[in-house]
């Protein structure tokens, strides 16, 4: 039987109002995908309200790329979960590792952002990954393992999906071998499972890092792994067709 999985797009830091003309395409993608495939996007906070009316009624599931770990108050600049909910977001990417890098988000940052994101009412995709100098140390298993400790809080898993995201592919045109996407995936695995029981097997493991669609079909097939966090390549249509259609 074919696998269950995801296909997610994040577009990061990009995109205005005039990008969204072209929403009903990756909406149309998403209604046509064959079944046990969904599709999402997280979009920048500006586009979430406009990108969820537009993609009402249809598969595409609407997303944002961060929320803060507080409801409301005094902390300009941010956005909540609950608002990010209240704008039709139906998840929110947590810990991606340009948040870490770039707004220093530790483990328990991204584990009170994902507790305040559940209890909004928003599903949580939560980003791991080493960077290229652990990889070259022989740690990235291990520093995997302390990120998923540190950020995924307890939750009912069927609203958590866990994206394996190794830095230094990200954006690079460089991606792991299938082996060795393997070997994490299976590994993210055990520890989703002796975290969870039972319920760890069904959780959703993303690979994120340089998908496109010359690649999309061989990592799509590695063991574990149960669909992609996608970035550049999310950016159009044309891109992301060919990627949701190798799931
Ligand atoms: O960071 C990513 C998705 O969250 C991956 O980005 P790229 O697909 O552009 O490498």
């Amino acid at each position: 039987m074919a696998k269950n999985m995801l296909i997610a797009g994040n577009w990061k830091m990009n995109g205005t109002h005039a990008d969204l003309a072209g929403l009903g395409a990756f909406a149309g993608l998403a209604d046509r995908a064959r079944d046990g495939v969904s599709v999402a996007l997280a979009v920048p906070h500006t586009l979430v309200f406009s990108a969820a009316q537009l993609s009402a009624d249809t598969s595409l599931s609407i997303g944002g790329e961060d929320c803060h770990h507080k409801e409301s108050g005094a902390h300009t600049g941010c956005v909540s979960a609950a608002m990010l909910r209240d704008a039709g977001a139906s998840f929110t990417i947590l810990g991606h590792s340009e948040r870490r890098a770039d707004q220093g988000e530790s483990d328990a940052d991204v584990h009170a952002k994902a507790e305040a994101a559940l209890a909004a009412g928003l599903d949580i995709i939560i980003c791991v990954g080493e960077t290229e100098s652990e990889r070259d140390a022989g740690t990235a298993q291990s520093v995997v393992g302390t990120q998923l400790a540190g950020s995924v809080p307890d939750c009912d898993t069927a609203r958590l999906t866990i994206a394996y995201e190794p830095v230094w592919a990200i954006g690079t045109g460089r991606t792991p071998t299938p082996d060795d996407v393997a070997a994490m995936h299976d590994h993210i695995r055990a520890a989703l499972v002796s975290r969870f029981g039972e319920a760890g097997e069904s959780v959703l493991i993303l690979y994120g890092g340089s998908v496109k669609a010359a690649n999309a079909e061989e990592l799509l097939h590695v063991s574990n792994v149960g669909g992609a966090l996608v970035g550049g390549a999310s950016l159009t249509v044309a891109d992301f067709a060919p990627i949701v259609e190798a799931a």
